[in-house]
This record gives C-alpha cells, sequence and structure tokens, in this order.
C-alpha cells in the first residue's frame, strides 16, 4: 500500500493487505516505551517484545486492553482528591494516550468533571508546581521569533486541531499565565474522547505573552515568562508570527480560540477568521450550546423562543457571543433585526449596557441602550441594576456568563415569577465553586418552577418529593462535533451557518432523545458529537468551504458513515519495527 508522508517523526500508519491499519515504529527500547502515542505498556504482545527491543523492560505478564483498564481504574479510584485524580490521569495519558482514552470511553460522565471542568480549573492554578512532563506546544515573548524552527520539533505532522489560549480569561478565573496550558489540552482530550479527533492529530498550544498577576511574575517557580502582558501591535504582532507559523507548518489545522478575555477575543477571531480556519469557543461555541438550551427550555414551557425576553450577564466574550447567538435565534424564529434586538438585555459590571458608559467595546455596541429606549422604566443610579433590569423588562430568561459566584439574588429570580411561572435561569460560570447561582437555590426559591442549566456539572435536586434534573450548559455540547465535522471537511472556514447547524443539532437530539429536559446527559457527547460533525460538514459543503473533494457529493446516510468511520477510537494497532528503527 503507498504510504502518505510520515505522521510523525517516530512513526508511520500504513494498511496490510486485507486493509488493516499498523504502525512502522522508527525508535525501540525505552525511545518507545517513553512515547504516549506509540506505548502500550504492559500489552506489548510477545513478537513486539522481541522485534522492539523491549524484552527485560517491561514485566511478563502481557496484560489485555480490559485487564489493563480494569488495573488503571482501580488505581483511579485509590487517588484521594480530585485534583489527584486529574494528575493520575494526566500522568497515565502522557504514558500511553490509548489507554488513557480507553478508561475514558468506559467512564466518560464520571472522569469529565476530571479531566475537564471544574477540576481542570485547579490543574490550571497549580500547572507550575505540579508540572511534570511535556506536551502540546508553547511560545512566548522570548522565543516567538524563531516559531518555524520551534514548531519543527513538534514530533507529528498532521496536525488537524489546535486549542490556543493566551490564559487571559480562563474559565471564570481570570488571568492564569503559562497554567492556561492544562486548559488546552483538557479542551482537546475532548476532542478526542468525544470528538474522533485522533490524539496525533492534536495540539494543545500556550501562548505565552506575559502575566499581568503579579503573585506569578514574583513567584521564582513560576514556569512562564515573568513580565507583564504585550498589548496592542507587540500582541498583534506576536499573534500574527504564530498564525503564520502554524498556516506553514499545519496548513491543514483548525484552531480554537480560547479563554481570551474579552478586549482580545473578538479582535483575534474577526483578525484570522478568513485567513486560517478557526473560531472561539467562548463566543461561538458557547452562544451556540446556550441557543440550543434555550430553545429546548422555551419548548418545555409550552412557547417559543420569540416569547421570551432574554437578560444576559456578563458582556464578555461568553455573554456577548451568548448574546448575538440569541439574537440570530429570534430571527431565524420569525422577528426582524429591531425586534429581536429589544428582546436581548445585557448586563456588566456598571449595569445595563449603555451608550456613553466606560470602556464600551465595540462588539458591545448592538446591544448598548440609550435612556430613550428605557422610557417607563424606574430605576435609581445612572444605570439600570440587574434587578431593575429584571424587574423593568419583565424578564422571563436570565443567563450568567460574569464568573461571580452567587450574583442572582433570591429576590432577582423571584422577580421573575411575576412575569412567568417556569423562569429559565442559566448560571453558566465556570468552575462551580463561580457559580452565579447554585442550582438547588434556585429550585427552592421558585418552588420548582425555574428551569435550570448550570456550566459544570450540579448533581440533580430534590425538592418536595421531586427530583429536578439539572441540565449541563457546557460548551463542550458544541466544540468536539464542530471541529470534528469541520477537519473532516477539511473547512477553509468557520462560518456562522455550520456553528448554527450544530446548535440546531443539539436542540433536535435533546427534544427527540431527552424531551423535558434542556440538556441531554453528558454520557452521550459522543454520539451527540458525530451528529452535529455530521450537520456542520454538510454545512460547509453547502457554503463552498469544503476542501475535502471526496465528501462534496455524498448523501446524508453516506457522510454519516463516512464521518464514523473516520473517528478515532481507543485500541491498539499492530506495531513493526522499520528498518530504520533505533533506540
Ligand atoms: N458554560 C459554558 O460553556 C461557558 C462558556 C464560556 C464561558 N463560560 C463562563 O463565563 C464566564 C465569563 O467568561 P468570559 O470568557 O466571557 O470572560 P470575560 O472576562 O470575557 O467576561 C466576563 C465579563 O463579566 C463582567 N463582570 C464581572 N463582574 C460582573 C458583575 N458583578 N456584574 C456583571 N458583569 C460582571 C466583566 O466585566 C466581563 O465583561 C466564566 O466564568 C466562564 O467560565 C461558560
Ligand atoms: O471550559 C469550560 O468548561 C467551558 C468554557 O469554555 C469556559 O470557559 O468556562
Ligand atoms: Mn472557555
Amino acid at each position: 500500500m503507498p504510504k502518505g508522508p510520515p505522521v510523525s517523526r517516530y512513526y508511520d500508519v500504513s494498511r496490510d493487505e486485507h486493509g488493516q491499519r499498523y504502525i512502522d515504529v522508527h525508535v525501540s527500547g525505552l525511545a518507545l516505551l517513553q512515547n504516549p502515542l506509540l506505548n502500550k505498556t504492559t500489552a506489548f504482545t510477545r513478537q513486539e517484545r522481541r522485534d522492539l527491543g523491549l524484552e527485560g523492560l517491561i514485566p511478563p505478564h502481557v496484560s489485555t486492553f480490559a485487564e489493563q483498564k480494569e488495573r488503571t481504574y482501580r488505581r483511579y479510584l485509590g487517588c484521594r482528591s480530585d485534583l489527584d485524580k486529574h494528575e493520575y490521569l494526566r500522568a497515565l495519558q502522557d504514558r500511553n494516550e490509548v489507554l488513557f482514552y480507553g478508561v475514558l470511553e468506559d467512564h466518560l460522565e464520571e472522569m469529565l468533571p476530571i479531566i475537564y471542568t471544574p477540576t481542570v480549573g485547579e490543574a490550571v492554578k497549580t500547572y507550575s508546581s505540579n508540572y511534570r512532563y511535556p506536551r502540546g506546544f508553547s511560545v512566548s515573548t522570548e522565543d516567538i521569533g524563531r516559531i518555524d524552527e520551534m514548531l519543527e520539533n513538534v514530533s507529528v505532522n498532521d496536525v488537524r486541531m489546535i486549542v490556543a489560549t493566551d490564559s487571559s480569561a480562563i474559565l471564570g478565573l481570570g488571568d492564569q499565565g503559562f497554567g492556561g496550558m492544562a486548559i488546552s489540552i483538557g479542551k482537546l482530550s475532548l476532542y478526542t474522547a468525544a470528538g474522533g479527533v485522533g490524539p496525533d492529530k492534536t495540539l494543545p498550544v500556550e501562548l505565552d505573552v506575559g502575566t499581568n498577576r503579579q503573585d506569578l511574575i514574583d513567584d521564582p517557580l513560576y514556569l512562564g515568562v515573568h513580565h507583564r502582558r504585550l498589548t496592542g501591535e507587540a500582541y498583534d504582532e506576536f499573534l500574527d508570527a504564530f498564525v503564520e507559523g502554524v498556516a506553514h507548518r499545519y496548513p491543514k489545522a483548525i484552531i480554537q480560540w480560547e479563554d481570551f478575555s474579552r478586549g482580545t477575543a473578538f479582535r483575534v477571531l474577526e483578525r484570522y477568521r478568513r485567513v486560517l480556519p478557526s473560531f472561539n469557543d467562548d463566543i461561538q461555541g458557547t452562544g451556540a450550546m446556550a441557543l440550543a438550551g434555550l430553545a429546548c427550555a422555551a419548548q418545555i414551557k409550552g412557547e417559543r423562543l420569540t416569547d421570551q425576553v432574554f437578560v444576559v450577564v456578563g458582556a464578555g466574550a461568553a455573554g456577548i457571543g451568548v448574546a448575538q447567538a440569541i439574537r440570530q435565534g429570534l430571527v431565524q424564529g420569525g422577528l426582524d433585526d429591531a425586534e429581536a434586538g429589544a428582546r436581548v438585555y445585557v448586563v456588566d459590571r456598571y449595569g445595563l449596557l449603555m451608550h456613553g458608559q466606560p470602556d464600551l467595546e465595540s462588539q458591545q455596541l448592538p446591544f448598548a441602550r440609550t435612556p430613550e429606549q428605557l422610557a417607563g422604566w424606574s430605576y435609581a443610579g445612572e444605570y439600570p441594576t440587574l434587578h431593575e433590569v429584571v424587574v423593568n423588562a419583565r424578564a422571563t430568561a436570565l443567563l450568567g456568563f460574569t464568573g461571580v459566584p452567587g450574583l442572582f439574588r433570591q429576590e432577582t429570580v423571584l422577580a421573575m415569577l411575576a412575569h412567568t411561572p417556569r423562569p429559565i435561569v442559566f448560571p453558566l460560570s465556570n468552575p462551580s465553586s463561580h457559580v452565579e447561582a447554585r442550582p438547588a437555590d434556585l429550585i427552592t426559591w421558585t418552588d420548582g418552577g425555574a428551569i435550570v442549566a448550570s456550566g459544570s456539572p450540579f448533581p440533580d435536586v430534590e425538592h418536595a418529593g421531586q427530583r429536578y434534573p439539572v441540565g449541563q450548559g457546557n460548551n463542550a455540547f458544541i466544540f468536539p462535533g464542530l471541529g470534528f465535522g469541520a477537519v473532516t471537511a477539511r473547512a477553509r472556514e468557520i462560518t456562522d451557518a455550520m456553528i448554527m447547524a450544530a446548535a440546531l443539532t443539539l436542540a433536535d437530539y435533546t427534544r427527540t432523545h431527552h424531551p423535558g429536559h434542556v440538556y441531554p446527559p453528558i454520557s452521550e457527547l459522543r454520539e451527540i458529537s458525530v451528529r452535529i460533525a455530521v450537520a456542520v460538514a454538510r454545512q460547509a459543503i453547502a457554503d463552498g468551504v469544503c476542501a475535502q473533494r471526496s465528501i462534496r457529493s455524498l448523501n446524508d446516510a453516506a457522510l454519516e458513515a463516512a464521518i464514523r468511520e473516520r473517528a478515532w477510537l481507543p485500541q491498539y494497532l499492530p506495531l513493526h519495527r522499520a528498518p530504520d528503527a533505533r533506540e
């Protein structure tokens, strides 16, 4: 069988005469055992041990995959804290990726809060003190000038999915400096576990432009560069160099921008989205996720999306992204632009967004009100407070993207009951400790009336003898499928319509399979991601941005089959020694 270019410096994937895949490896012995993309630890066959110089280096018993997963899971259960569990799984990932994803596949719902939010937030904060083993790619102010040479050091040659952060607004935790790398790693784990993108096709990136956290700058053990963040032109030049470097080394890659603070998130998205295929997860992924949940919530109420009045709190990347998505959803539901805009109120730290407010940014302007538009409102200060907005606007849906714990007070939520018996309340900030209201409180205050979703997982609520499920409104329901669909289509651009297709697919799936719920259970993430990938690839074809000729003419069933067939699964492939294999 003809081979394409080597997928890695250390191995190639080929097919035998029966079409079965196998790996030709260019390393042997310890060097092989230390490569997590190749290592099978105790599962190497006797033949592989002989051929690849492994005899004597690993224990004699040849484990089955099931035995390995069992051993690993038992050890995992012995970890004392969630952060220990996270560190244990990360160490496993750095040792043996197939086993890591195999265990994750078997225990996805249990382990997602460990490798992802909320525990990943702890991993971000402790990244420097817990650092052990290299993963991903980091580039800093000290070496950005050598980005091309540095990218050559990455051993994989066919990266398709990159998650890159500058760590300026990690979850609701703010500036986290170099530690944001843990978020890029965590998000990409979901791309593989839920989205089917092979681990050798992913690259987590930390863009170390500095940190404004003096405590980090002063800490000699902090692993990032010890100075304040680049701003303005210097920042843009840094990002330009990164984007150019990626386009050169990985021309088929898609970039997911992650956790950029609101000041840069929109600028970076717009600057590069037509230079190379890229999207901002917090703006666009979150927008799609929230719109899907709101559509389902409206249906639960026996109403439509266009019947609701929305208050979005937090006018940052996520809040504005969601406000934009809601407006789009309202227009699709039949409202004109002005009517849609009138239904969406956005509140930030000064109160309702209003023209003339300090620091108003361009992406916030379409949501800013004038005093004339508030004729008939009663409010005490210069700008209406969150509570005053909810009361005056007669809000029926309230969403939080502030990272401020406890911001939704009881009196404000109760005020919503004057406008609807079933207020939609989505405190979507992460991690759990930063949630605007605890789901159990929301259910109790409203005597079960509120329709609730949170960004991080919360247990179902028991109230007055009834059980209330709490949906997990997290962009994890969108980005793995969006990215996988875009990768499969080799999309030249991630269009707004592709993102809307992802939102509609999530809403459809929830309605069909879990009527009465706002989000499906996270255990179904893999199936949902496949369906989203199909819809996204289909939309890429319709939008004329699909560079993958072989899928362009497929009908729906064939496209779905092609996508399912391409999904990477955690299973060991036979390893053969390449003639040039070295220690
Ligand atoms: N559930 C999800 O899938 C999801 C997705 C993205 C972001 N988020 C969460 O949303 C939050 C914000 O993330 P971001 O990326 O938009 O950050 P960001 O820094 O861009 O925005 C935060 C915004 O909140 C505002 N704010 C702060 N205190 C406030 C207050 N007391 N009242 C009103 N507004 C206030 C800030 O001024 C800022 O505009 C985080 O907690 C993040 O975890 C959740
Ligand atoms: O990371 C998450 O859990 C979702 C989102 O991207 C966030 O920033 O909170
Ligand atoms: Mn994020």
